[in-house]
């Protein structure tokens, strides 16, 4: 039920911008942080969720009777957290003459990922952050990629470095992703940090950022993810995986649904948080959404619609007119998860820039 998911404790919200290893060796951390912090105004966000720290138990007990889903409005969050980073980022440079650097690898033309590496670069313009690009063509060898990398891993001036991915067929991803340093992992792709985040009482420098958004989102909203049960849809290494990690070390009980799991929307309808990366159009059914969960869709899927300008709209991979009907609150699509990862990203880079600097 939604009154039971829904917590009404208070959070500071700037606990997000702490490593994962600072948050978890706390019991309860977002209580625990003693730094200050300066709560997020989130009224504007479009949403009737309250957030987490203004969630009062007879307003979470009001959700269960609404018909509609709330909106987790991860477009708005992405704002106030890339305006708290700018800030960081000023009171840094003033601070030791440091500006955080990203640098970001593109192979090959491929459209979407094209437009992802120029919004990751329009973000860092926008907070602050310097960016450097290496844009190699589809036929670059291995070699090549790994001598960019190389010349990032020495650089001083860049902080983080990401390889967009897919990359072309012909390279061997594995490979590519070991040789970036795991102090500059902002992607947290290395099987390091990817490690650490699998192993109890450890945690990685860096946590994957389309993962970390949709916790993010989870917190912000008061979503209480302690003894409930989450099913994560899809295990690719970049959402899925992580996802049910990160589901874990905060206590969650989990399932992963995949393209050989035989009861898919049994199982769904069991969770109280659903995480949705299978890239599926319209996937998960209102059938498959136990009433009052909560549902995070990170799909972005385009289908074909002549009345939209590109030809094409995107829809996520839950239904969503009818998920709403269902689900105490959910993410769109567009404006959900995609927002947060871009917001994610550039918290990493000012993260490993003040870890690198030891700017506290
Ligand atoms: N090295 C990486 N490669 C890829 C990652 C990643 O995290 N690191 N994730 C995805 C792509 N991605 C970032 O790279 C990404 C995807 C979507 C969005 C986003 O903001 N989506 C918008 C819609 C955008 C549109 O209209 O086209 C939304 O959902 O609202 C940002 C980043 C694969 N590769």
């Amino acid at each position: 039920m939604a009154s039971s998911v829904f917590s009404d404790s208070s959070s500071p919200a700037a606990a997000r911008l702490l490593p994962l290893s600072v948050r978890s060796r706390t019991s309860q951390f977002q209580r625990s942080i003693s730094i200050a912090w300066r709560p997020l105004d989130l009224s504007a966000i479009r949403s009737t969720v309250s957030p987490r720290r203004s969630l009062s138990a007879s307003a979470a007990v009001a959700m269960t009777t609404e018909t509609s889903a709330k909106v987790i409005d991860g477009k708005a969050v992405a704002k106030q957290i890339k305006d708290e980073i700018a800030g960081e980022i000023v009171r840094m440079k003033d601070g030791i003459g440091i500006v955080p650097g990203l640098a970001v690898i593109l192979v090959g033309s491929r459209k979407d990922s094209q437009t992802y590496v120029r919004n990751k670069k329009k973000a860092c313009e926008a907070v602050g952050i310097k960016s450097y690009e290496a844009n190699l063509p589809e036929d670059s060898t291995e070699e090549e990629v790994l001598k960019n990398i190389a010349r990032f891993n020495d650089d001083p001036s860049v902080h983080g470095i990401l390889v967009q991915l897919p990359l072309p067929r012909h390279m061997n991803e594995e490979k590519i992703l070991n040789a970036v340093s795991i102090e500059k992992d902002v992607d947290g792709f290395h099987p390091l940090n990817i490690g650490r985040l699998a192993m109890q009482g450890r945690d990685p420098l860096f946590v994957p950022c389309t993962p970390k958004g949709c916790m993010e989102l989870l917190h912000t909203y008061g979503v209480e993810i302690k003894g409930k049960r989450a099913v994560v849809i899809g295990r690719s290494n970049i959402v899925g995986m992580p996802a049910a990690l990160l589901l874990q070390k905060a206590n969650a009980t989990i399932s992963m649904v995949h393209s050989n799991t035989r009861n898919p929307e049994e199982i769904t309808r069991q969770a109280d948080i659903i995480i949705s990366a299978a890239g599926v159009a319209n996937l998960v059914r209102g059938s498959w959404i136990k009433p009052g969960a909560v549902v995070i869709d990170v799909g972005i899927n385009p289908v074909d619609d002549a009345e939209s300008p590109r030809g094409y709209r995107l829809v996520g991979d839950v239904c969503y007119e009818e998920a709403c009907k269902v689900a105490s609150a959910i993410t769109p699509v567009p404006g959900g998860v995609g927002p947060m990862t871009i917001a994610m990203l550039l918290s990493n880079t000012l993260s490993s820039a003040k870890r690198i600097h030891d700017f506290k």
